[in-house]
Formats: C-alpha cells, structure tokens, sequence
C-alpha cells in the first residue's frame, strides 16, 4: 500500500460531489492499493452541510480513507494536491445555455488557478467539471502559470459516454463493445460527437449502422442536447453521470487508455487539426505514463471540418469573454 495522495474536490457540498467523493473514496479512480486524504473545498455558507459529508464519508467506513480535510479556504484547500477535481461553480436552469454561466463562474477559476499556482503539487492533475467548463479549465491554467499547460483538462467524458451509450442501444449491443468514438470541442450544444472512428466488437459502427442520415443528425443532436434533456426531466443537471464521467476521465489519465483506444479530453489545443492553439479544445487522446497525446492522422471530412470550425468559433468567443471577465476583477 502507498502513501497517501491529497486529493481535492471543490463544490464538495453539492450534487456532483455528493456522488463522486464516493467514487473516489472507495478506489475507483485511484485504484484499489492507494490511499487517499480528501480535501472538501466549498464557499463559507456551505460548511454546515459540508460536516454532514464528512459524517457520510466516515460512516462509509472506507479502508482507503485516510483522511478528510473539510474547508473553505482554497490555500488550504488545494495545499499539496496530487489531483483536483474542480467541480464547484454554478449549474445552468432550464432554458439556459452553458456558456450563460460564463461571467459568474470564470472568475471562481481565476482564484482557484492562482491558489493551485501557489500551493499544489507542480505536477497535480486538474479535471475541470463546472461549467463553462473548456473556458474555465484555460483561465484556470493561464492564473497557474508555474504549472504545465498539459496537466489542465476540462471533462466531454461525459459526453463520450453518451455517444457511446446512444450507440450501444442504437446497435442493441452491451456498452463494452462499442469504442473509440470522439467528442471534437466544447462542452455545449456546438460539440460535435464523431461516430465514423467508432468500433464495435472492432468493426466500424458506421457500416454497423449504415445510416449516415441517423449519425449525421439525430445522434449529433441527441449527445449535443443530453445535458439539457436531462435538466428538463429532473429540473436540475446532471449528477451520477457526472460524477462517474469524472471518476472515467481521472483514472484513465492516472492509469492510461488500453492499446488501440482513445478517449476525449478538453486539452489545450496545439493546433492539431487544423483547430486554433490556446483554447481548451476536446480531442481524441491516448494516455501514458501520466502523459496524454492527441491521437493523430484520423480522417476529418468536409462535415466534420464544418462541426470542428464552428465550435472552436464559439471557444474563442468564449476566451475573449472570459479573459475580459478576468481583467475587469
Ligand atoms: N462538464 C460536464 O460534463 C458537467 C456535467 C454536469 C455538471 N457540470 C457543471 O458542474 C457544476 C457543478 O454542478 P452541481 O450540480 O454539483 O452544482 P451544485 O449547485 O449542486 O453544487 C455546486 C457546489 O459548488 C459550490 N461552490 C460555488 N462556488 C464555489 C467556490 N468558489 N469554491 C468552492 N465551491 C464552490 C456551491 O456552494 C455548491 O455546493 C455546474 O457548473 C454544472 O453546470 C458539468
Ligand atoms: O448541461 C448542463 O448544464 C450540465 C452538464 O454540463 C451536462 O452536460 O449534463
């Protein structure tokens, strides 16, 4: 058994947390022989229901549990993290798009940037969940400027395990057969979920399904909507799905992705694809030794380049925003 990791998650009195400290308490991110300290990072009014967290995790009665750090001070929250999972922003209500929680929430990953910058690991690994999350995750990174660019992520797992859902059900197989399909951009309603890499049992879903009217539309709009189908269902986000996208997305850059696989992170773009560098753009990644690398050299055709370019626009509309945000503070 190793020594124990620090580990933070903020908004850790909300819905999202409520269901991932769990995950991650029991092993399912870090493996089964790793212990862990849990820093529980939320703002002042919510530290009464945070103690009721705490309480549930201690009852959990969970082996890997080392220790539990509940806070609402982000020096103390993110002091010597190995990983954080920044989660805590505001969620968006029926009718809204993500991108309108954008001047409310950036400025919360301007001072979480600055306080990794200051106090974690130079080597952490931060998953950003809280929406806007692609433009979130580059604020966060340009305030953290003695941490590399690369260990800055923003989370379309989720996404993926739609497409990779809506996929399985479309071919009747189990969830484990279908693979390798790619969320291309931003986490909103303009990300475009690429079925024509996909594989299932390692043939390629597109002959599977021979219906490029169905990949090119109703799935495209079916993953692209998801988040806002289920707030109309349940009145509130995303929470189970959420959190088990997050636990996905940290153990696989933790642990790295299987031979022949990808998976889809928001990662600073270098311009692969023809995509603009310096925005926070999802692409298909494997995974190493720590280290993710875009995988390259898959077909881009003219639709897919279309879907690329109009949602990077909307990325770099969002940069400019943001960064306006953040020098009026
Ligand atoms: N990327 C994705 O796929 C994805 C999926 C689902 C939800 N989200 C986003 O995740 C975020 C959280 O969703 P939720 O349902 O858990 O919301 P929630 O309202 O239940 O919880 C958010 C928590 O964050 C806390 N918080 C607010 N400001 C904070 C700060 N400065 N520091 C620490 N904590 C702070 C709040 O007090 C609250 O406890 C939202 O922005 C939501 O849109 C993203
Ligand atoms: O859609 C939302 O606002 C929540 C989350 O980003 C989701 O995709 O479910």
């Amino acid at each position: 058994m190793s020594e124990p990791i620090r580990v933070v998650v903020t908004g850790a009195a909300g819905q999202i947390a409520y269901s991932l400290l769990y995950m991650i308490a029991k092993g399912d991110v870090f493996g089964p022989n790793q212990k862990l300290i849990l820093h529980l990072l939320d703002i002042p009014p919510m530290m009464g229901v945070l103690e009721g967290v705490v309480m549930e995790l201690a009852d959990c009665a969970l082996p890997l549990l080392a220790g539990v750090v509940p806070t609402a001070d982000p020096a103390v929250g993110f002091k010597d993290v190995s990983a954080a999972f920044l989660v805590g922003a505001m969620p968006r209500k029926q009718g809204m798009e993500r991108k309108d929680l954008l001047s409310a929430n950036v400025k919360i990953f301007k001072v979480q940037g600055e306080a990794l910058n200051n106090v974690a690991k130079k080597d952490v690994k931060v998953l950003v969940v809280g929406n806007p999350a692609n433009t979130n995750a580059l604020i966060c990174s340009h305030y953290a400027p003695s941490i590399p660019k690369e260990n800055f992520t923003a989370m379309t797992r989720l996404d993926q395990n739609r497409a990779q859902a809506q996929l399985a059900a479309r071919l009747s197989v189990g969830i484990d057969r279908v693979r390798n399909v790619i969320i291309w951009g931003n986490h909103s309603s303009t990300q475009y979920p690429d079925a024509k890499n996909a594989t299932v049992d390692g043939k390629s879903v597109v002959e599977a399904i021979a219906n490029n009217d169905y990949l090119n539309a109703e799935f495209v709009e079916t993953v692209q909507k998801r988040g806002a189908a289920v707030i109309n269902a349940r009145k509130m986000s995303s929470a189970m799905s959420a959190a088990k996208a997050a636990s996905d997305h940290m153990r696989d850059w933790f642990a790295g992705t299987k031979d022949g696989e990808f998976v889809s992170m928001g990662v600073v773009s270098d311009g692969s694809y023809g995509t603009p560098k310096d925005i926070v753009f999802s692409f298909p990644v494997q995974i190493k030794d720590g280290k993710w690398t875009i995988k390259q050299g898959l077909a881009v055709d003219d639709f897919a380049r279309g879907k690329l370019d109009a949602t990077a626009a909307e990325l770099l509309e969002e940069k400019e925003e943001a960064m306006a945000v953040c020098a009026a503070e």
